[in-house]
């Protein structure tokens, strides 16, 4: 049901993990990893604070060498050199990392140019200054928004700038980590529906790290839960609510994961706990 494992449906992933290990000295993250994603959907990816979800964003996208295992990213090995004629792989994917990581010295417009500035340095200024704008008025900021600095913005507009510097390159892939947390219950729905919008207008593939229950029923297509080292399920919400595996009952099925999902759930069928069996 999940689209885990190494059958033909590989080329139709965005992203294959394998056999992952990820360790710092004594302490294991990860352990025999393995997940798929495939290309369009939004995967919400949860787990206990500490269980590696950010760890696993940065092996996939090359910040965090794993010890043991194989990434592939849009078909390319994030770990080998640019292949000629293919790119820089990195190119094809934008990050929202938590909290934005803005560079305060920078007004919203120049953040957004910095991976411009990076990856295309023959871009002209003015185009650039253009793309930038466009950018930040994708997100639902205001025009004015370009010319302040991080510190003149609330938190949501924060993520809104961060997710226009992660949008700068034109991605196929959006990689957004807790882009929720902190944002009071209104701005995170809204958050929510721009993210949604823009998945869909620009048919975007998303790996989306988060704790928000809301989130996760809003706008994910499947749920990749991590546990115990791996990712121990992964499937539709309405799959995951019906394991028996504790943490998965305590989180969905516990008072708040039953609030959450209230008016939005689907009767589903039967989970899959094959998530990262290999053949
Ligand atoms: N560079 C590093 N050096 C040593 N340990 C690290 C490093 N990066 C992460 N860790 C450890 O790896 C574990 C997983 O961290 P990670 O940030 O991926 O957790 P998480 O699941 O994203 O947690 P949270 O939900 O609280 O954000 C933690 O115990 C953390 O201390």
């Amino acid at each position: 049901m999940s689209g885990q494992g190494t059958g033909g449906a590989a080329s139709e992933a965005a992203i294959t993990i394998e056999g992952l290990d990820n360790r710092f000295g004594d302490h294991v993250i990860h352990h025999d990893l393995s997940l798929q994603v495939r290309r369009g959907e939004i995967l919400g990816v949860v787990g206990g604070s500490g269980t590696g979800k950010s760890v696993l964003m940065r092996s996939i996208i090359g910040l965090q060498r794993p010890t043991q295992g194989q990434i592939t990213v849009l078909g390319q090995d994030v770990d080998a050199p640019p292949q000629h004629g293919m790119g820089d792989i990195r190119s094809r994917w934008g990050v929202l990392f938590q909290g934005g990581a803005l560079f305060s010295t920078l007004t919203v417009a120049e953040n957004v140019e910095v991976p411009l500035k990076e990856f295309y340095p023959d871009m002209s200024a003015r185009l650039r200054r253009e793309i930038a704008r466009y950018k930040v008025m994708l997100t639902g900021l205001p025009q004015e928004a370009a010319d302040k600095f991080p510190s003149e913005l609330s938190g949501g507009m924060k993520k809104r700038a961060g997710l226009a510097r992660a949008l700068a390159l034109d991605p196929e892939l959006l990689f957004l980590d807790e882009p929720t947390a902190g944002l009071d219950p209104i701005g995170a729905a809204a958050f929510d529906r721009l993210t949604l919008e823009l998945q869909d207008t620009l048919g975007l593939t998303v790996f989306l790290i988060t704790h928000d229950l809301d989130t996760l029923h809003e706008i994910c297509d499947r749920v990749a839960v991590l546990a115990d080292k791996q990712v121990i399920a992964c499937g539709t919400i309405a799959q995951l609510m019906a394991s028996d595996h504790p943490w998965i009952q305590d989180y969905f099925n516990g008072p708040r994961g039953r609030a959450a999902a209230a008016g939005h759930l689907p009767v589903g069928d039967a989970l899959d706990f094959g998530a990262q069996t290999k053949a």
